[in-house]
């Protein structure tokens, strides 16, 4: 492969299809076991090579300060780790909800990595570039590995797993929550016991999904809406809701039936991150 000048990533959401909440560590963060889903819908990311060192973002920056957003972190990171004396260009369209729980922040962050991975050449390992990510959120490894798992410790032990393929009908109900927020709250469940033999023989529920619906009502009246059509889950902490199906139709119906008070997009599951196979096929050419 020549290395590239610039190249096109997407950035995709994931789902969380359960989260259980093991405990709590002494640094406050929390011992989860839960399941990851991707799904071929997400952020849009264009990167360009520049033979500065700046690092620029244009596009949808939602009036996050440069310095703040996760996309400028993950170069910024990358740029020093390695000593790179090269910049990137870098536009963004948003697709994805913030403080959704769909995981836009960390998947930005995730896909600038991979991407600009390649274009300074820096051929950093995925597990490295993983170890990295995890400087910038306990989501970013997943992303980085591109495959759906189980996590366990705070989100970075991967258990790999093929999952059926399925439609996904994802409702943003319009208010962010906090992540913080959440496993701050005293009320929050974090006694869950860690699974025990096969996890798909098994009832699995979203330990946060509860505290969420009293903090926000329009989570809980989400989630009532969408009983209507099949069994609702909540993802992550929140707040979007969703609903599973196997075919695009029948997603495709819940979405035209949306109240206008809310956002929503339709998806179908991969196995595979999108990111990744994006850049398989650039690196391939
Ligand atoms: C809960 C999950 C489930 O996928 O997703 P989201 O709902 O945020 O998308 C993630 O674990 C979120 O990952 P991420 O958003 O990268 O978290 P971080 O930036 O590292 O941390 C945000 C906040 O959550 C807390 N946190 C995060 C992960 C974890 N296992 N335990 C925690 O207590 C951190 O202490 C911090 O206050
Ligand atoms: N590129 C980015 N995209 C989204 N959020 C970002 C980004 N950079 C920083 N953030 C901050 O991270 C917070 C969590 O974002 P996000 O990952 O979308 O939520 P969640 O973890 O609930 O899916 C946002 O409220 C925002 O302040």
């Amino acid at each position: 492969m020549n290395t590239p000048f610039e190249l096109s990533l997407i950035a995709p959401a994931k789902l969380n299809l359960f989260l259980h909440i093991n405990g709590r560590r002494d640094d406050g963060y929390h011992e989860l076991e839960t399941l990851f889903t991707f799904l071929n819908y997400g952020d849009e990311l264009h990167f360009t090579l520049t033979n500065d060192k700046n690092i620029s973002i244009s596009g949808d920056t939602h009036g996050i300060a440069l310095t703040d957003n996760l996309i400028y972190k993950a170069a910024l990171l990358l740029q020093t780790q390695c000593k790179v004396n090269l910049g990137a260009k870098i536009n963004l369209t948003k697709r994805l909800p913030m403080g959704g729980g769909v995981g836009g922040g960390s998947s930005d962050a995730a896909s600038t990595l991979l991407a600009l991975n390649t274009l300074w050449n820096t051929a950093l390992t995925l597990d490295e570039l993983a170890d990295l990510g995890l400087n910038l959120g306990a989501d970013v490894p997943v992303f980085i590995k591109g495959k759906s798992a189980i996590a366990h410790g705070i989100g970075e032990q991967l258990e790999y797993v093929k999952l059926p393929q399925k439609w996904y009908c994802v409702v943003f109900p319009n208010q962010h929550v906090s992540t913080a927020q959440i496993f701050t709250h005293p009320d929050l469940k974090r006694d869950t016991p860690k699974l025990l033999g096969d996890w798909q023989q098994q009832v699995l529920t979203n330990d946060c999904e509860p505290l969420v619906k009293k903090l926000c009502p329009e989570v809980e009246k989400t989630l009532q809406w969408l009983l209507k059509y099949a069994p609702s889950k909540m993802t992550g902490t929140g707040s979007c809701c969703f609903v599973e199906f196997a075919s695009q139709v029948q997603a495709q119906d819940v979405l035209a039936n949306l109240p206008h008070t809310w956002q929503g997009f339709i998806a179908s599951s991969v196995n595979t991150s999108p990111a990744h196979t994006e850049l398989a096929a650039i690196i391939d050419k």
